[in-house]
């Protein structure tokens, strides 16, 4: 069921120059219990889109729509409202430098003006404990490291029991083991709260390691969007494949392409989850005859699937044959150049008229 809509969202500012245009033409759906991830270089526009599901920002055209109600317009108490259900997390944490990890996770709920002093002192309690700072209550943000401060952002998010948690490059200051442990946390309030959660990032890895579904924004336009699966293993716009180089600057995104400078046939070799763990290669090899270079890969996980990919060339008795018959096992197998055909399609599958020809 959806729980955040975006119908053909457009956003421009008005600047001493003139407009700067933000976003063009977003559409975008979330589902309920999703963790969704918007991914995109400097200045693509994901913040200006984030900032636009709780009306921080109003669209200049296009409408917003929250738990199957359209939010577009509304103003005042509604919109107070809307901002109970809908927490952020933030870059810089926006802690108050003041006031003590327990006041502020006390804060949102003091403001809201409907909860007794007891029951301000329970709640903060119980949200301390979920991010593990429940020794910490009585310290000053100063006195905290980056994942700790982060980690009152996050409770101060929840405090309201929002139905929507919108993280804001929230990982971007942190080290690389903080940033897993609190993308750990994410994916914890995720299932225990079912709480949808958007995750704004620069980073792939972040999408990768947290995500379900991803949309890829470039110059203001969703240019790709899918499962962090497809997105990940068979990246199709230029703007995707440059976020995978910085993230995998030695892999198969690199200029020039695997498969310049390679002899015979080369293809593609996806395995997910259990046949990632499965010698395919190994098997292909002493079946049919086969020997294979492998070019390039990537081995991970996405979230906690297991994955592995090849770019591999292959020579000997019947590369056609072993790379058919890897298909009909189910193997996700694309061509990427063939002696036959003479064709070559750098980092790209062939279509299926020159698959056909080929396998
Ligand atoms: N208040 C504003 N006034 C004028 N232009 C703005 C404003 N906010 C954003 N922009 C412009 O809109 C475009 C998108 O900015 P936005 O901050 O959404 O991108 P971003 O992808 O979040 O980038 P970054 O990761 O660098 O924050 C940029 O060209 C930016 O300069």
């Amino acid at each position: 069921m959806t729980m955040i809509r975006l119908t053909n969202i457009t956003k421009s500012f008005a600047t001493v120059g003139g407009s700067v245009s933000a976003l063009s033409g977003i559409d975008l759906t979330i589902d309920r219990g999703e963790i969704f991830g918007i991914i995109g270089s400097s200045g693509a526009g994901k913040s200006t889109l984030v900032r636009l599901i709780n009306l921080l920002e109003r669209p200049t055209g296009g409408d917003v729509f929250v738990d199957g109600e359209r939010v577009t317009g509304v103003q005042g108490a509604q919109l107070r409202a809307l901002r109970r259900k809908i927490g952020m997390v933030f870059q810089h944490f926006n802690l108050l430098s003041a006031r003590t990890v327990a006041a502020n996770v006390a804060y949102p709920l003091e403001l809201a003006g409907i909860y007794d002093k007891a029951e301000i002192a329970a709640r903060v309690a119980r949200l301390l404990d979920r991010v593990g700072l429940t020794d910490h209550a009585a310290k000053y943000p100063r006195q905290l490291s980056g994942g700790q401060k982060q980690r009152v952002g996050i409770a101060r998010a929840l405090a309201c029991e929002p139905s929507v948690l919108l993280c804001d490059e929230a990982t971007s200051a942190l080290d690389p083991q903080t940033t897993l442990s609190v993308l750990d946390l994410l994916q914890e309030i995720n299932r225990d709260l079912g709480v949808t959660i958007v995750i704004i990032t620069h980073e792939m890895d972040v999408i990768r390691h947290a995500c379900d579904k991803v949309a890829v924004i470039d110059h203001g336009r969703i240019v790709e969007t899918g499962t962090v699966r497809d997105v990940f293993l068979h990246p199709k716009h230029a703007a995707t494949l440059g976020l995978l180089r910085e993230a995998e600057p030695d892999q198969a995104h690199r200029s020039p392409s695997p498969t310049t400078g390679a002899t015979g046939h080369v293809a593609r070799i996806t395995l997910v989850d259990e046949a990632a763990r499965q010698p395919v290669l190994a098997r292909m090899s002493r079946e049919f005859g086969v020997d294979y270079a492998i070019l390039s890969g990537r081995v991970g996980h996405i979230r906690q699937t297991p994955y592995a990919q090849f770019t591999i060339s292959l020579s000997g008795a019947d590369p056609v044959g072993a790379l058919a018959a890897l298909k009909a096992r189910g193997v996700d197998v694309e061509i990427l150049a063939s002696p036959r055909t003479g064709a070559t399609n750098p980092g790209h599958p062939l279509s299926q008229p020159e698959l056909a020809h080929v396998v």
